[in-house]
């Protein structure tokens, strides 16, 4: 599965917490993050991360494309939602984007080890669910 992992400048040391505290889970997927974020997880979580650009620089685009072509799986993004970012538009497109390709995204602690602990249990079911409802469309 692959797995995008993105964080804000004031949430990067939970994203770093999550990601050694889920190590063993997140190092059997394909890692992708935005820039400084990847370069955290890859130096404190030690594990391995493709990068993209920094989140300002074009990062949340570049994982939004991977969404679009269907290469994304599962989107960790904690957001920082009392700081303005000066790619605002960049971020709301890319938790549309996981709307309109229904991955799931979480976008604070709380969610993402949810998710994690699902996927850690192989309960994703979604992706059937999606196939079936394209059959009968
Ligand atoms: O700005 C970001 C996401 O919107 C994250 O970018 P960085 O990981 O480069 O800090």
């Amino acid at each position: 599965m692959n797995i995008a992992l993105i964080a804000h400048d004031k949430k990067k040391d939970d994203i770093i917490r999550f990601s050694q505290k889920y190590h063993s889970v997140l190092s059997k997927h394909e890692l992708f993050a935005t820039g400084t974020t990847g370069m955290r997880i890859a130096d404190e979580a030690d594990l391995k991360v493709t990068r993209f650009q920094s989140g300002p620089l074009g990062g949340d685009q570049q994982i939004g494309s991977k969404i679009a072509n269907e290469e994304m799986h599962m989107v960790v993004f904690f957001r920082d939602p009392l700081t303005a970012q000066p790619h605002e538009p960049d971020i709301s497109a890319l938790l549309r984007l996981c709307d309109v390709h229904q991955i799931p995204v979480a976008t604070n602690l709380a969610m993402a080890e949810i998710m994690i602990q699902a996927l850690d249990h192989k309960d994703f079911e979604w992706k059937n669910i999606i196939e079936k409802n394209r059959k009968q469309e």
